[in-house]
């Protein structure tokens, strides 16, 4: 089964909200956890208890994986193993991004079945020129799996790249080249292609005022922002408009600050869900 098929099954069965697991040192403390990979996993772990096969969606972020250097990315690699087979979708956000024969590297390593770090999906970034992406795009056709391409980031340094160029710029380039490579996915009748866009829910009128037509590229649309960072419910709604069923609002430290109760965790999602799939219904 393909990503684009999984997720679309899986936004239906539990709504449109992705949780990032992103086990900063403030939370970890927070949680009564040490700053270091055990704590990391008791942590990773703990949210994968509480909300696999409850969210649409879960999007460990490498970087506080990373930092604790190869026992925190042995702890990422369990959090992928222990989500498997639960119906929720796991996003790897990890913003790779590099010319053509080293992102077959990266392909190999996030979008290869049987690698230990492989995930349903990989965030990655267009700024090495949108075709640098081609040997990703053909592992994740190849595996099923999926890519999150940024497109408008949600914070608000993105704008100064992201915006240049106008209503023919950089973001309309890497929208034009996302739905070229979702065209044979929507022909064979897929609810979605395997290309999605990474578009902040924070960005506010950028959306209309580049003349981006994201319902067009028929890829799903990852929408972190929500939450912490400000946005909610009236912002995603005015942020997507007709393509706002393709949408996964995406959240972090918004629902992993309830923690580490799981009931409580569970209960925060639960909550964003629901304000997330009125907005968007
Ligand atoms: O444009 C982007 C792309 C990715 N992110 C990531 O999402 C989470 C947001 O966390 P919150 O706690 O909900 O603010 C984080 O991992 C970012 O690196 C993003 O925020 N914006």
């Amino acid at each position: 089964m393909t990503f684009g098929t999984r997720l679309a099954a899986a936004m239906d069965e539990h709504g449109p909200l992705c949780v990032g697991i992103d086990p900063h040192p403030g939370l970890l403390t927070a949680w009564g956890l040490s700053d270091d990979a055990a704590g990391l996993r008791t942590f990773a772990l703990r949210v994968v208890d509480a909300l696999a096969g409850r969210v649409a969606a879960l999007k460990p972020q490498s970087a506080f994986f990373e930092r604790h250097g190869a026992a925190g990315v042995a702890v990422l690699e369990e959090v992928l193993r222990a989500s498997v087979g639960s119906g929720t979708q796991v996003i790897l956000d990890a913003k790779r991004g590099d010319i053509g024969s080293t992102m077959a590297g990266y392909a190999d390593a996030y979008l290869r079945d049987g690698s230990p770090l492989a995930a349903d999906a990989l965030t990655v970034s267009p700024y090495l020129g949108p075709g640098s992406l081609g040997p990703a795009v053909q592992a994740a056709i190849r595996g099923g799996r999926g890519l999150f391409v940024l497109c408008l980031t949600s914070n608000p340094e993105g704008a100064a790249v992201q915006h240049a160029g106008g209503r023919d710029g950089v973001a309309a380039g890497v929208v034009r080249w996302a739905t070229e490579q979702n065209a044979t996915a929507v022909a064979a009748g897929e609810p979605l292609g395997p290309v999605g866009l990474v578009v902040g829910a924070t960005v506010g009128d950028a959306v209309s005022e580049l003349g981006l037509d994201f319902a067009a590229v028929r890829g799903p649309l990852l929408a972190p922002g929500v939450g912490a960072q400000g946005a909610g419910a009236a912002e995603l709604r005015q942020v997507f408009g007709a393509a706002r069923n393709a949408v996964l609002a995406s959240t972090s430290r918004a629902v992993l600050t309830a923690g580490p109760d799981p009931q409580a965790l569970a209960s925060a999602a639960s909550r964003a869900t629901a304000e997330a799939a009125a907005a968007l219904r």
